[in-house]
């Protein structure tokens, strides 16, 4: 892995029938040559049981180490641990930043979920490296969200927090990119993007060259 935190984030489709792996290989794929532009976040579905989630982690890893992409772990903080991950994901319903943190270790990659800069700050403070803010936009694959931030309600986060990258999620395309980053996003993390794409290797080609 590189110095440089990765602006793209694929973030694994966790629904039933959707091929999760061969979505990630196209992603690393894509980000041959320039490994630390690219993260891959393992999510499963919680109902997922912890051997699976461990054997898909496992899996993934196997793809992105030897590309020396970073790989995340979203929520299962264990299974991070177990497939020696770079880092974990968390939100609301998952463990605090602090002791996510705590069960980390200070060196390892640690993201927050935050909608506003009041949580922004403290998630920092706590000890998230980066924050996943979102929804940007309408999103197809995750029910239950509050209203989309749009981008004025991403770059609100992004400058209560200024060195910490904001990663914007939710509804985000290729063509969303411009409008992020101009209000203060530093990267993105998808979904859609790629699992929706009948070639995924050339859509994160595509996010990867409009976050360049
Ligand atoms: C980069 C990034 N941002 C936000 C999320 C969402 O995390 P969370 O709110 O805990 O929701 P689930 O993904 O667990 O359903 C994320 N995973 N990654
Ligand atoms: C996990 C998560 N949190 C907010 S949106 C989302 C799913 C990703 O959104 P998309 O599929 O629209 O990229
Ligand atoms: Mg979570």
């Amino acid at each position: 892995m590189g110095s440089a935190f990765p602006r793209l984030h694929v973030i694994t489709d966790a629904r039933p029938g959707r091929d999760a792996l061969g979505v990630v290989a196209a992603a690393v794929a894509a980000a041959t040559g320039t490994p630390d532009t690219l993260a891959v976040q393992v999510r499963v579905e919680d109902d997922v049981t912890d051997r699976a989630a461990y054997e898909f982690g496992l899996a993934v890893a196997r793809i992105c180490r030897p590309a020396g992409v970073m790989v995340l772990v979203n929520d299962r903080l264990d299974v991070a641990v177990a497939v020696d991950a770079d880092g974990a994901h968390v939100g609301a319903d998952d463990l605090p930043v602090a002791a996510a943190r705590g069960v980390l270790g200070p060196a390892a990659v640690l993201g927050a979920t935050c909608r506003e800069p009041v949580s922004a700050r403290a998630a920092v403070a706590a000890g998230a490296t980066y924050l996943g803010v979102g929804p940007a936009f309408q999103t197809s694959t995750k029910a239950g969200l509050p209203a989309p931030l749009g981008a004025p309600g991403i770059g609100a986060v992004a400058g209560a927090v200024e060195s910490t990258p904001v990663i914007a999620i939710g509804g985000v395309d290729v063509d969303a990119v411009g409008e992020l980053r101009a209000a203060g996003a530093y990267g993105v993390a998808v979904v859609g993007a790629l699992a929706h794409s009948a070639n995924p290797q050339a859509a994160t080609s595509a996010l990867l060259k409009a976050l360049a």
